[in-house]
């Protein structure tokens, strides 16, 4: 690894370097080196099978790599955690398929949300701080769903429920969220409206969306990484991996 990629260690957010992971004889994820800054927003693709998902896997602490540093804030070893101690540190995770409480209104899940760490009954029986209600209007403003407020999450549409879900994982105020193909099932509108959101969320969180529609990697207009079997293919900004012609035979060509 170059220095200048070495002397990045302390200042980036998350670094990862020289990972490797390998299942039963299969080399998932190989020398991998990837780092994240503060507050950046950073678009990861790649053909199936490239490594993302055990990439985001080995971020969480879900799983835990053979080789390598992952290293977070300069100074915590992320292969000593697992799933809940980098929850608590602040990484958010954000799977594919909507999670939220579809008994419960809008309002509801996020006051759950900022409450994590108290009982369900205790939370929505207890009356709502101001500092509540303030952080829940300005994360019902920042998701778009101030007019659904009242009503059941279960009713939302799918984009919608995404949309609640990033406002729930953003009222733990994360320092890094990390977004599997939002966009997936998404109307062209939604879409467009999902690249927004995750471009205002970025600055005050580092965000990095994993993602195979590539009109909604345009519209995120950030920093992209191309990973093919478990390694870095290419990295830059859209219109310059897209020219790699690596990446056009294993993925964008296809
Ligand atoms: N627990 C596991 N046991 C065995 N093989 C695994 C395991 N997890 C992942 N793999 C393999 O590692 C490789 C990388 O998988 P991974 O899911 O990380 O890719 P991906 O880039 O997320 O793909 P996709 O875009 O299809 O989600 C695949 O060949 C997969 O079959």
């Amino acid at each position: 690894m170059s220095p200048s990629f070495s002397g990045r260690a302390t200042s980036a957010l998350l670094y990862i370097d020289g990972v490797s992971k390998t299942f039963d004889g299969f080399r998932a994820i190989n020398s991998l080196s990837f780092i994240v800054d503060p507050g950046e927003l950073h678009a990861v693709i790649g053909p199936n099978g490239a490594g993302k998902t055990t990439m985001m896997d080995i971020i969480t602490g879900k799983t835990r790599p053979d080789a390598g540093t992952v290293l977070w804030d300069g100074r915590v070893d992320l292969t000593h955690v697992d799933e809940a101690g980098s929850a608590r540190l602040g990484i958010g995770r954000k799977f594919q398929k909507p999670t939220v409480f579809e008994t419960h209104t809008v309002e509801d899940n996020l006051l759950l949300a900022l409450n994590a760490d108290r009982g369900v009954f205790a939370t929505l029986m207890a009356r709502l701080t101001s500092a509540q209600a303030t952080r829940i209007d300005e994360l019902l403003a920042l998701v778009r769903l101030e007019d659904r407020r009242h009503d059941l999450a279960g009713g939302l549409s799918h984009g919608q429920k995404q949309w609640l879900e990033i406002g729930m994982l953003l009222a733990q105020d994360p320092k890094l969220l990390l977004v599997d193909e939002p966009a997936a099932g998404m109307t062209d509108e939604e879409t467009m409206r999902t690249a927004q959101l995750l471009r205002a969320i970025a600055g005050d969180h580092a965000v990095v969306v994993v993602e195979h529609d590539m009109e909604f990697v345009k519209a995120l207009d950030c920093r992209v990484t191309v990973l093919h079997q478990g390694t870095v293919l290419a990295d830059g900004s859209l219109a310059h991996v897209s020219a790699v012609p690596e990446v056009i035979d294993v993925y964008l060509g296809r």
